[in-house]
């Protein structure tokens, strides 16, 4: 857990050089600087000697001699520094109009102020620091508060009033305000550019391109390093800063300004929420930690982490040398002067989901530790469930972490069209008030040129006038004289002498009269003379505003054609990324293509051919087992005659033997009646030998005929088992028959197939 460290705030003094316009005004210079020193001398003087000087001491003092390369290695450097370590920090600068405030924070072009070395110096380390373990994300937001009321000045919307909010872990933010993600020091240069054009400022006596609204340049860093643990473990550590850029309006008395109108109320403005930013310091320089009166401006709401708050602060007070601006001054050095006791509370910023992922890291390698000495106080598993639930809201929160740095980038190229059309319509904006405002100046310029012709007319008739006069009194001295000499060569009592002292004090009246005409007509001159100085004073202040608004126009058409050559680019060079991949597709599908066809080419070639040489063989096997199923079948057929022939014959056998079987069967019979006979012939007395002799003989007869019938029925038997066997064998040789002829068919078709190419045989 990063602890919290005081820091005080730091003030920066900066005197600038005297302006033509002090110097043509015969200003003296009141300002002297030593070390860290600046003494002011009170111009006005007492009793005909000065007073003291003042000293007032801060942490760094620069005189008009003093670079601004030199200030920025002292104030802007370390802060890029530090923002990369973690650290939030904010230089606001401060001071009366005109006293170089702008100059300092963001210059006049070559060489330029803190804002864009800050810029060239920050993405120059972001390029070191890279590395695969090690990214940066940057990005940028621009806002103004004009008449308190926060603007964007990156996505200038009309009548679009941001708020600003707390919130307990992003602390006080702007609700609504873009935030760009920038790659490299030129994007950051654009945005200023582009922000600074949409800014309001508006001419007064004082400074030509006087700053009517505080600005807020932020830059914001997020960089995470990824460090590899022992047993596969990613330690995640992200670090985030805040740097604010402040450019506050300058303070302003509107007598001296001169301001009318819309710049009174916004002089007003300016200097009620400087009011309420001075009674914050003064709070916070006495140390109070309660009751700080934030909420009174919008200014010191947005400027609360940076007083007394979270972050590295350094104000950069801004002063003139001229004795005129006195009061302004000695103002911007006391109030510089109690900020330098203002307490701040830093910390080194660790973004809170990262933290929780880390610690979560940790608990995941502490139970695997635990589990792998086989701990776990017995509940093993309970501790396994416990590290894959926390392990799977690591993930959900890594890729949470993940998405957010995509989302921004995603976001910031989205606004990137919407804010390019307001950015112009609001640079349109501008370029129309400066537009009107060039030709009332130039109607001014007219006027008073045509005011100064009169003068002019009026001072030659007066000079004439003058010298007509003027040659009249001399010729009436020179009468005078003659009247005088005439009357010195009178006698005294000549009664001449009254007449010529009467006619000499005629000519005395009329000199007199002549003198006040000619001392009238003097101061009168005098007078038009200074008249006249005034016309010329104000011919070149009204000229000099005609050139700043020249360049203001040609600044703001240029940008405005550069955001639409960007555009265009942009658009011209997305249309050829497309082209060129949808060419780069094209060709390489063309070519997988060609590559395809040649493949399937060849393939088929070879299929083709290796088909062919099959089917050839195929043929051929097909032919020759053709011809010897024919064959088979031929014999078959053959075997079928014979064995139908042989059957035949055994039929006629079997007939024979039958008959014969019969017929012995009728001779046994016969016989069996005969010897029956015999039998009783010879039991009915008949001389016993010839009829025994009969009776074995007739016995002898029928053995043989039994012997016969024996034989008959054997064969017989014999001729039924030829013909069952010729049966079988029959119906064997028609099934083979059957066989051979479908296989035979089949082999016909199959042959006729390969022979047409219709089928694929293999
Ligand atoms: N250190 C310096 N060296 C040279 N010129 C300077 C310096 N400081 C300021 N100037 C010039 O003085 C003029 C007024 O400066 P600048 O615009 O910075 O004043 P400001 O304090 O920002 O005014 P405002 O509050 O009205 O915006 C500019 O022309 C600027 O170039």
């Amino acid at each position: 857990m990063a602890s919290s460290e005081s820091s005080n705030v730091r003030v920066a003094v900066r005197c600038r050089p005297m302006s033509s316009r002090e110097k043509a005004q015969g200003c003296q210079a009141i300002i002297s600087v030593e070390d860290n020193q600046i003494s002011i001398t009170d111009p006005t003087e007492t009793g005909g000697s000065k007073r003291e000087p003042k000293a007032f001491s801060y942490d760094f003092a620069y005189d008009w001699t003093s670079s601004q390369e030199g200030v920025h290695l002292d104030l802007g450097a370390p802060i890029v520094e530090k923002a990369l370590q973690g650290y939030n920090a904010t230089i606001f600068a401060y001071g009366q109009t005109g006293s170089g405030k702008t100059h300092t924070m963001m210059g006049g072009g070559t060489p330029d102020g803190i804002i864009p070395r800050l810029n060239t110096q920050l993405f120059s380390e972001v390029q070191g620091l890279t590395t695969d373990t090690t990214k940066c994300l940057v990005t940028v937001s621009y806002l103004e508060i004009y008449n308190e009321v926060v603007h964007d000045l990156l996505n200038p919307k009309k009548d679009v009033s941001l708020k600003i909010r707390e919130h307990p872990d992003l602390g006080i933010y702007v609700d609504g305000l873009c935030e760009l993600v920038v790659k490299s020091e030129a994007d950051v240069l654009t945005l200023i550019e582009q922000g600074g054009a949409v800014r309001k400022v508006a001419s007064t006596n004082m400074n030509e391109r006087s700053s009517r609204s505080h600005s807020c340049f932020t830059i914001k860093v997020e960089k995470k390093t990824t460090e590899e643990l022992s047993d596969g473990v990613t330690r995640e550590t992200s670090l985030n800063s805040k740097l604010n850029l402040v450019d506050l309006a300058g303070s302003e008395r509107s007598k001296k300004t001169g301001a009318t109108g819309n710049t009174l109320k916004e002089g007003s403005s300016i200097n009620k929420s400087l009011l309420a930013l001075g009674n914050v310091i003064t709070a916070l320089s006495e140390g109070r930690l309660s009751h700080i009166p934030y909420r009174d401006s919008t200014l010191t709401r947005l400027l609360q982490e940076s007083l007394g708050g979270n972050a590295q602060t350094l104000m950069l007070a801004a002063i003139s040398p001229a004795d005129y601006n006195y009061d302004e001054t000695l103002g911007t050095l006391r109030y510089a002067h109690r900020a330098k006791s203002i307490q701040n509370s830093v910390k080194c910023n660790e973004d809170v989901n990262e933290k929780v992922i880390r610690e979560l890291k940790e608990e995941i390698e502490k139970l695997r530790q635990q589990l792998l000495q086989g701990g776990g106080g017995g509940g093993g598993g309970g501790d396994n469930e416990e590290a894959a639930v926390l392990q799977a809201r690591m993930d959900e929160m890594l890729s949470a972490q993940k998405s957010s740095w995509e989302e921004k980038e995603k976001l910031s190229k989205q606004l990137e069209e919407e804010r390019h059309n307001n950015v112009n319509a609001a640079i349109g904006q501008v370029v129309s008030e400066v537009k009107a405002k060039k030709m009332e100046t130039m109607k001014g310029i007219k006027r008073l040129q045509v005011q100064k012709e009169n003068l002019s007319k009026k001072q030659k008739q007066a000079k004439a006038d003058y010298d007509k006069t003027k040659s009249e009194l001399q010729a009436d001295m020179a009468q005078y004289q003659k009247a005088q000499t005439d009357f010195d060569a009178l006698p005294p009592g000549d009664p001449k002498r009254d007449e010529a002292e009467g006619a000499m004090g005629a000519l005395l009246d009329s000199i007199e009269a002549k003198r006040a005409i000619l001392l009238a007509a003097k101061e009168s001159a005098e007078r038009t003379r200074k008249d006249a100085r005034k016309l010329d004073a104000r011919l070149t202040e009204e000229r000099a505003e005609l050139v700043a608004s020249n360049g203001l126009l040609d600044q703001n058409e240029r940008l405005r054609a550069a955001i639409v050559a960007e555009e265009r680019e942009k658009f011209q060079s997305e249309k050829e990324a497309l082209v060129e991949a949808a060419v780069e597709e094209e060709k390489r599908r063309i070519l997988e293509q060609k590559e395809e066809m040649e493949k399937s080419a060849d393939e088929i070639r070879e299929g083709f051919l290796q088909k062919e040489a099959l089917l050839e063989g195929k043929i051929k096997k097909l032919e020759l087992e053709g011809r010897e199923s024919d064959a088979r079948t031929e014999a078959h057929m053959n075997d079928k005659e014979e064995l139908e022939n042989k059957l035949a014959e055994a039929e006629v056998a079997l007939d024979y033997a039958q008959a014969e079987v019969a017929e012995l069967r009728g001779k046994i019979a016969a016989k069996d009646v005969e010897i029956a006979e015999a039998k009783s012939a010879r039991v009915g007395g008949g001389e016993g030998t010839d009829a025994e002799g009969e009776e074995a003989r007739k016995d002898e007869e029928y053995k043989i005929f039994k012997g016969l019938l024996g034989a008959f029925d054997e064969e017989r038997r014999r001729f039924r088992a030829r013909l069952r066997e010729q049966e079988l064998l029959m119906q064997d040789a028609v099934r083979d028959m059957l066989y051979l002829k479908e296989s035979n068919d089949e082999l016909r078709l199959k042959l006729k197939q390969a022979a047409d190419w219709d089928v694929d045989i293999l």
